[in-house]
């Protein structure tokens, strides 16, 4: 799909309705898209339901009205979870020999792909532990290890950044923008509101359930009336 501003749509989502129960919505009347090589940020305040739309457009509630569309060349999208999920008895290394036999690809590319995230996460060392023992940042790089291993169209990210350090987030943002380069979209739901300014194309902004702002962030500072403010002023006036 093609849009006005060239670049195609690899995303494309609407929301009618979801919830975790048929007769108790969570979330209604959500919409956007996400273009080739942008990051749109999805922001809102505890319980507003980034996760459930999150969720929702992995087609993982049973509960929901949707149309969601993802575009991409490869048909390959990754999902990076905020809690981390991995198998007790698999080492990090078997894990991502496990996403790599699952995402399809050859043996070379893997270990070139592999050796090089692990090189720039400072993980080499412990490729052979199992994860119980990691720390949570260890965990969380291990997360976003797994989805930049299979490089693909889009990419859903619920909080990376609550136990990077300062490092690790550096070169997150830095690999996350290398995808962007090559074409890959990108939806990040965060809290870390002077970060997504930097960072973020666009913004969606949520609120008990539905989205009460979108657009780039002069069109956030119009919907809140804060001309020249700054993501947090006007999350704190919307929100
Ligand atoms: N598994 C679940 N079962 C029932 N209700 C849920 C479930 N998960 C979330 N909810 C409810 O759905 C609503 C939206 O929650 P959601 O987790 O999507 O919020 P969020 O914006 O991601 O919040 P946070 O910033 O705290 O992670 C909340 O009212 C929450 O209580």
């Amino acid at each position: 799909m093609e849009t006005g501003s060239g670049e195609s749509v690899l995303l494309d989502v609407y929301i009618e309705e979801a919830g975790y129960e048929e007769s108790h919505p969570r979330i209604r009347d959500i919409g956007f898209q996400v273009r080739a090589g942008e990051l749109l940020g999805l922001i809102g305040p505890n319980g507003a339901g980034k996760s459930t739309t999150i969720k929702t457009l992995l087609g993982l509630l049973k509960h929901a009205k949707t149309r969601v569309n993802f575009n991409g060349s490869s048909g390959r999208h990754a999902y990076i979870p905020e809690q981390p999920v991995f198998h007790d008895d698999l080492t990090l290394w078997e894990h991502l020999d496990l996403a790599a036999a699952v995402y399809g690809l050859d043996y070379e590319s893997f270990r070139r792909q592999a050796d090089r995230l692990l090189r720039q996460f400072g993980m080499e060392e412990v490729k052979h532990d199992l994860p119980g023992g990691f720390s949570k940042g260890m965990k969380q790089k291990m997360m976003l290890m797994l989805g930049f291993l299979s490089e693909p169209d889009v990419y859903i990210v619920d909080e990376p950044f609550i136990g990077l350090d300062p490092r690790a987030t550096k070169d997150f943002l830095r690999l996350l923008d290398e995808e962007r380069s090559r074409g890959a979209a990108v939806l990040m739901s965060t809290h870390v509101l002077d970060t997504a300014e930097k960072i973020c194309d666009r913004f969606i902004m949520i609120s008990s359930g539905k989205a009460v702002a979108e657009g780039t962030l002069a069109d956030i500072r119009e919907s809140a009336g804060l001309p020249g403010a700054s993501l947090f002023d006007c999350f704190d006036t919307l929100t």
